[in-house]
């Protein structure tokens, strides 16, 4: 990571808040901070708390004031998408703890574990891979269905993720079982767009399919069980939704072959 976002974040956030830097993106760096941005340090606590902090740093390629616009757009539409999706019953975001738009910070709730063996970081990603020895486990299983639960929830309340990749889940136990969370809604929106739900789908289905080739097809089946379950529960309504999207995740689909065929 480039020393000079890493001093630009230090001298922003002053040195009473230590961070440890964990993901740059093109659009953004994320570090972990033990510091809450508002409540009181707790000295005495035994476990040590966790939180992202997820800063989009000025982009020297821009005309200054468009890169403050844009910045503070981006910002403020992650946080607003965040903190709606939080009342949404069942569903599973981080919680929003603060925003500065015009510094272009957001500090959210940090979610997930290490994962056993040494195995990583609890994203989907490497859940999947750490269960590759045994990917038809009934573990395996439920937890895919509950993504696709989690994401048939997201589109049934029309918003949509906008980069729905198996590292944008992360896996959080409770009380031993394993709970999906959706994180990073930097592309995310609300839409009504059937198209929009039909590309998220379609994402999905291609992360699957190059990260875990071997059981992608069984993978996205029970992804799929998941999604649909949410519509079914909503009756007709819920079964002529479903029957729109399906129908647009499947032309995505040829249109994405095409262009692939055609390259
Ligand atoms: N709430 C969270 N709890 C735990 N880890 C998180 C959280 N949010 C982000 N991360 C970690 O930081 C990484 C990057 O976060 P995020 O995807 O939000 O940023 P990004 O800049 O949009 O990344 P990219 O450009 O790679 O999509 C995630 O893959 C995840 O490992």
């Amino acid at each position: 990571m480039s020393g000079q976002i890493l001093e630009a974040v230090s001298i922003y956030l002053t040195p009473n808040i230590p961070i440890e830097p964990i993901s740059q993106g093109a659009e953004a760096v994320v570090f972990t901070t033990s510091v809450h941005p508002y409540e009181p340090k707790q000295e005495s606590s035994e476990t040590s708390n966790k939180y992202i902090l997820k800063y989009r740093p000025p982009k020297k390629y821009r005309h200054p004031s468009i890169d403050k616009a844009l910045t503070k757009h981006r910002t403020l539409s992650e946080s607003r998408i965040l903190a709606k999706l939080s009342q949404l019953p069942g569903l599973n975001v981080p919680k929003l703890i603060a925003c500065d738009v015009y510094n272009g910070c957001i500090w959210i709730e940090f979610l997930g574990e290490e994962l056993p063996n040494g195995n990583g970081f609890s994203s989907l990603k490497n859940f999947l891979w750490m269960s590759a020895s045994d990917p038809h486990n009934k573990c395996v299983e439920t937890v895919l269905e509950k993504v696709g639960r989690q994401i048939g929830l997201l589109h049934w309340n029309e918003y949509c993720h906008g980069d729905l990749t198996t590292s944008n889940v992360v896996l959080q136990q409770s009380d031993g079982v394993w709970e999906p969370y959706l994180i990073d809604f930097g592309l995310g929106s609300a839409t009504t767009f059937v198209e929009d739900k039909g590309v998220d789908l379609y994402v999905l289905e291609r992360a699957v399919d190059s990260t875990h080739s071997r059981y992608a097809v069984t993978y996205n089946e029970w992804l799929m069980r998941g999604y649909k379950a949410v519509y079914h529960e909503q009756s007709k309504k819920g079964e002529n939704r479903l029957r729109e999207v399906l129908k647009r995740f499947e032309e995505v689909r040829l249109r994405g072959r095409k262009r692939s065929m055609i390259g």
